[in-house]
Formats: C-alpha cells, structure tokens, sequence
C-alpha cells in the first residue's frame, strides 16, 4: 500500500466495497448475515517497514510501487502507521543523518510498536556491522530511551537491548499480554485484533469441553478462549512463536493450555490416524484431548486436505482466515458435513483489496 492511496474521507466507501467483493465471492455458498468490524481508518499499523533512499546529503523513507519497482516514492509520514510510529520516523533520521556509521549503506527500517507506547527498531545494512557501529547505535539509544534497537546485516543479528515488545490487548474489559518478536507472525492491527478476539469469545459461547488449535501463532486466540474450555492444545510451525506462545501462556496465568511446535500437515496426518502419535503431541497429552472445537487461522494457502480431514471430524469449527479464495475452497469441501452459523468481515488491512474473515461452523 502507497501512502497515496490512504484516504481517511473514503474509508467507509471502501470498507463497502469490500464487503460487496466478499458477499459476492461467497454467493454460492449458504452463509448467515455478515457482521462487519471496521478499522480505525488511520494510525491502525502497530508495524511498518521501509526503504531508505539516500540522495547527496539527504535521506529518506520511501516506498515502490510494484508497476515501477525503480522509482521511489517519500515517505515521511505514513497515515495507516500507529502514531508512535509517525513520531519516530523523522526524529530517527535525524539523529543519524550526521554519524556515518550509522546512516551509510543502511537500506531499510523497520518498526515494531504496541499500544503500550513501546517500540523496536530494526535498521537493516548492505555491509557489515561491527564494534564501531555497536558504539554508535548505543549512543543512538540513549537519544531514544524508550525503544529497543536491532542492527541487521547479511550474517549478523546485533541486538542492542532485547528483540521484542510486550503489547496488551484488551478483550471483554480484560488485558492480556503478549510478547512479540521482530519477524515473527503478529497481527499488524491491534484494534482489529481486539474485535476478532472478542468475536472469537463470543462465537464460542456455548463451546465447553477441549479445543484444538492449529496455527497458534503466539497463543493470540489460545489465551482469551482458554477460559472457555477443559483443556487447549496449540500447534505451530515457527519455533520463535512457539516460545512466545509458552511465554504468553504462563505471563497471563493460564494453565490449561499447551503448545506444539508441529507443522499442520504433521498434526493432520498423525490425527488421522497415519502411524503413531508423535512423541511432542503425546508428551502435550493429545491422546487424551476430546476436542468438541477445533479453531485454525492458516496462513493464505488455507487448509490442506489432510487438515480439511482432520477438523471435519470437530463439531464446531472456527476459522480465520486472510484468505477468502481459500476460505470459500476450504467451506466448499466442509459443506457435506458442516453448516455455517457465524460469519465475519474484519478489517485488518485498510486501503488494500485485503480481507480477513471469520467463520464459525457447527456439524449438521
Ligand atoms: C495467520 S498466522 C496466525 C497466527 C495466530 N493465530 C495469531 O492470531 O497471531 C498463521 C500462523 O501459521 C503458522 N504456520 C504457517 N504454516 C504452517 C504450517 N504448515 N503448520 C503450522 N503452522 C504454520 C505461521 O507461523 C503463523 O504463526
């Protein structure tokens, strides 16, 4: 998304839009009326990243546009980006205009920030950071007290304080909290985050017993719906989210929820009875979980077959998904045994044809 293409006053036309684009996707398929949840119509990114451009003395941010790969666009502020992020932006580069080691061959800036005011900084170079450089990053540091700070180069991960953010959100009134790590899945907006777990909550009302969850990322649904069931078991494939996730689960003070780090496929398959359990699903007690839910929130490739097999044999399912060609694919097959009760449009990525839905499915 081009910060040209950020325009507050269409925010609402647009959000029409895309609901019309979906309903019409998902014509064919019986579904109840959709409920939406809007974004904040700016300020909504808790994360941004750009190139940086240097020309003479000068330096900036800039952005491309995929049909003109070569031309940068400047960027000095960014509407969809959280405010904090805004703030940050011109005062970073002009703390480092003037200290060589710092500004040459930096290419690209990352921020990660929360509603908490925290921010992390990663600033990327096409050469090798070293001692030298490690010297002038603290002293930049110490201009920025409240931020944590990564150098990047080709082999090198330099981290000045710490690697994450703890972000709170708040659901039904109540905060949780979370660690999330630079370049690890999180949802990049916190507001919207917000609605799709209090939706989550509210669709599973009547949901008791044990849940099975898949694609658990950093336990960002496992947490608040814990509450809701007997036993939780998580699976994901990004080791760094697992152990964010087993973090999270212990600094909220949950403890009926445990965490695998086992690709879907593998879940699936030893689900559906191909082979043993493997060792890490039995040590998690899966052979003891009667899960009446089963909750994925994949990422764009949807559900494979095998996973399609397995949460089939589920009463209820939730599925989230930034995918509605995949979504719609994965309903088509789950349409034999499963009717869709629920059925969200949450807007997660303004200003971009981008959609995430939600689905709650209960067997017929
Ligand atoms: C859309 S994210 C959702 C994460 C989490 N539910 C959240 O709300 O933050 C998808 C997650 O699936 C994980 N993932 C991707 N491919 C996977 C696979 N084949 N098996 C298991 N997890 C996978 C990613 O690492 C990522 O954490």
């Amino acid at each position: 998304m081009r910060p040209d293409q950020i325009h507050p006053e269409h925010y609402t036309a647009q959000l029409q839009a895309k609901q019309a684009s979906l309903s019409e996707l998902m014509a064919d398929l019986e579904l109840p009326s959709m409920e939406i949840f809007e974004s904040a119509p700016s300020h909504y990114r808790m994360r941004a990243e750009f190139r940086v451009w240097h020309e003479g003395d000068d330096l900036y941010y800039a952005m491309f546009d995929s049909a003109d790969p070569r031309t940068p666009i400047r960027v000095d502020q960014f509407l969809a980006a959280s405010t904090l992020i805004n703030e940050l932006m011109p005062k970073l580069l002009a703390a480092i205009k003037d200290v060589p080691v710092l500004r040459h061959k930096l290419f690209q800036v990352d921020f990660l920030t929360t509603t908490t005011g925290e921010a992390l900084i990663s600033m990327l170079y096409h050469k090798p950071i070293d001692d030298v450089w490690n010297q002038a990053a603290h002293e930049l540091n110490g201009l920025f007290p409240a931020c944590h700070f990564i150098g990047r180069s080709r082999k090198r991960k330099q981290i000045l304080t710490r690697d994450f953010v703890m972000e709170t959100l708040t659901v039904n009134g109540r905060k949780y909290h979370y660690q999330q790590v630079e370049n690890s899945f999180t949802q990049p907006n916190a507001g919207i985050s917000e609605k799709m777990l209090e939706w989550a909550l509210d669709v599973t009302q009547g949901c008791s017993g044990d849940l099975l969850e898949m694609y658990c990322g950093n336990g960002n649904f496992s947490i608040p719906l814990a509450r809701r069931f007997d036993r939780v078991i998580g699976t994901e494939i990004a080791k760094v989210s697992v152990n964010s996730a087993s973090l999270n689960i212990a600094m909220n003070g949950v403890n009926n929820v445990q965490v695998v780090k086992m690709a879907s496929e593998d879940v699936s398959a030893a689900l559906n009875g191909e082979g043993e359990l493997p060792k890490a699903l039995l040590q998690a007690g899966m052979d003891t979980l009667s899960p009446s839910t089963v909750l994925v929130d994949p990422p764009r490739a949807g559900l494979d077959d095998g996973t399609v097999e397995l949460v089939r044999k589920v009463d209820q399912i939730l599925y989230i998904s930034c995918n509605p060609e995949t979504l719609k694919r994965n309903l088509e097959a789950l349409s034999t045994t499963h009717k869709v009760t629920r059925f969200a449009m949450f807007d997660q990525f303004p200003y971009t044809h981008h959609v995430e839905a939600g689905v709650f499915l209960e067997r017929i």
